[in-house]
């Protein structure tokens, strides 16, 4: 029977089949773990006397809670002593359970879904998990990978597999030709505002069409890195050419090379194989995104009209970005700006942002921060001379970590301030009690620097 993606890669992990009084119990080839949902289940694996099943199928990282600056003695500035604290528990436990961990002095430390694909951990038919809801970001080499609670980690860590139902399946196709200036960004931003921040749940997601196929490995992450804000616990694309060369040579690479690419090949859904659900939509028709409201589904054309709120919660949401109904984003004064995150931090979203600022200035009034999704990234961009283009703007480069995707680190907006991200969720007070978001694109959010005010990228003339 002709069969999806996400069947196969489920099949080939199910370890006792579900039944209506029970989930599946599915085996688990990668968890990534991080300081922040980790600190609890490596407790209870101590209490229980229990060991980690497979240390060499878990890898670790710290970024959540790390500063991105450095003090001028060489010490880092932690928010707080508990931030601190996650970190040195985070390598403590890893040390004593013999777990690869890329702690400070890694060159491969990284925002979690930003390093497991760079060292080639990711990959192809894998179930991998993490106590991150943005796990859905392998989803995009053809895994099945989603995040876990807390409790879980802890299972996982003791016995390498998950209790799980199947999700239904629901292809979303978007096939044509992007219009110049549409980003990967601007594709998931416009599916989510398309089928709702709900639509997704109960379904793993697979991205289809020849928008998808022609897109990088890194772009295929910033879109199935957001599955999760439309709902949706996982999202994948096939694996295929472009994935095989990607993983190339990378650290975790498997051996036999060729053979691992004829079996991941295998694993594109079948001609004739059938969706629970079917989505399309006409790549011509998407332009450059950003959100108006306090969900990633409230998103519309950047050069659109702020929807008239429909409800009192949409309503609330428009008071709280301090946005009118009918009126224009474009044009906003902004405050701040974040270039960063497992959405958007990787190498070609460096240069995109620094093709943007190239030659240009950051407005006075503004504070912009670009901030690599991993010393990998920070590496590769500084060996292209693009930090000098980012620093020559006014805009700052940090140290890789989280950063004000979620604050947890001491980087935040002040209240009422308006903060153009790439990153991933806009909800109240995510950035500083207060703050406003406005999710976008590196394009979009480097364009917003340098004008001062929410800008539409394609209007910006040469550099001087
Ligand atoms: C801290 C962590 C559990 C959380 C998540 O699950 O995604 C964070 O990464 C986020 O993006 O909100
Ligand atoms: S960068 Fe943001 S979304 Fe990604 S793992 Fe960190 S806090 Fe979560």
């Amino acid at each position: 029977m002709a069969q999806t993606l996400f069947d196969k890669v489920w099949n080939r992990h199910v370890v006792v089949p579900e039944t209506d009084a029970h989930p599946a119990t599915l085996y688990i080839d990668l968890h990534l773990i991080h300081e922040v949902t980790s600190p609890q289940a490596f407790t209870v694996l101590r209490e229980r006397g229990l060991k980690v099943r497979r240390p060499d199928r878990t890898l670790a990282t710290i970024d959540h809670s790390t500063p991105t600056l450095i003090n001028a003695d060489g010490s880092r500035p932690y928010v707080t002593e508990q931030a601190g604290k996650q970190v040195e528990m985070l390598l403590a436990n890893t040390a004593e359970h013999g777990i690869e961990t890329h702690g400070w002095e890694s060159a491969n430390r990284g925002v979690v879904h930003v390093m497991g694909p760079e060292l080639g951990a990711t990959q192809p038919g894998m179930t991998i998990v993490c106590g991150d809801s943005h796990t859905s970001t392998h989803g995009a080499f053809g895994a099945i990978a989603f995040g876990i609670g807390t409790t879980q980690v802890g299972h996982v860590l003791a016995n390498q597999s998950i209790l799980m139902r199947k999700p239904k399946t629901m292809a979303i196709e978007v096939n044509g030709e992007l219009q110049a200036g549409v980003t990967p960004k601007d594709v998931i931003l416009a599916i989510i505002a398309k089928i709702g921040v709900g639509g997704g749940t109960g379904y793993a997601l697979e991205y289809r069409g020849n928008v998808f196929e022609e897109m990088s490995m890194d772009g295929r992450m910033t879109v199935c890195n957001m599955s999760i804000e439309a709902g949706a616990r996982c999202g994948m694309i096939a694996p295929d050419v472009t994935t095989f060369n990607y993983l190339e040579g990378r650290k975790f690479a498997p051996a036999d090379y060729d053979a691992a690419c004829e079996d991941w090949a295998s694993l594109a859904t079948d001609d004739g194989a059938t969706f629970d659900k079917v989505v399309t939509m006409r790549a011509e028709d998407i332009r450059p995104m950003i959100t108006y409201g306090t969900h990633p589904g409230m998103a519309m054309p950047i050069d659109a009209l702020v929807p008239i709120a429909a409800d009192e919660t949409e309503a609330a949401a428009l008071n709280y970005m301090q946005v009118t109904g009918g009126e224009r984003m474009t044009g906003l004064r902004v405050d701040r700006v974040f270039i960063g995150s497992c959405t958007n931090a990787r190498i070609e979203d460096m240069r995109a942002a620094a093709g943007v600022l190239a030659g240009r200035k950051v407005a006075d009034h503004v504070t912009a921060i670009v901030v690599p999704g991993s010393e990998q990234v920070k590496i590769e961009a500084e060996a292209e001379g693009l930090h000098e283009v980012i620093m020559a703007s006014g805009a700052e480069w940090r140290e890789p970590g989280c950063s004000m995707c979620i604050a947890m680190n001491g980087d935040k907006a002040a209240p009422g301030e308006l903060v153009v991200s790439t990153s991933n969720r806009n909800f109240a007070g995510r950035q500083g009690p207060g703050a406003r978001t406005v999710l976008a694109s590196p394009e979009t959010a480097a364009a917003a620097a340098v004008m001062g005010v929410i800008t539409d990228a394609r209007t910006l003339g040469a550099a001087a």
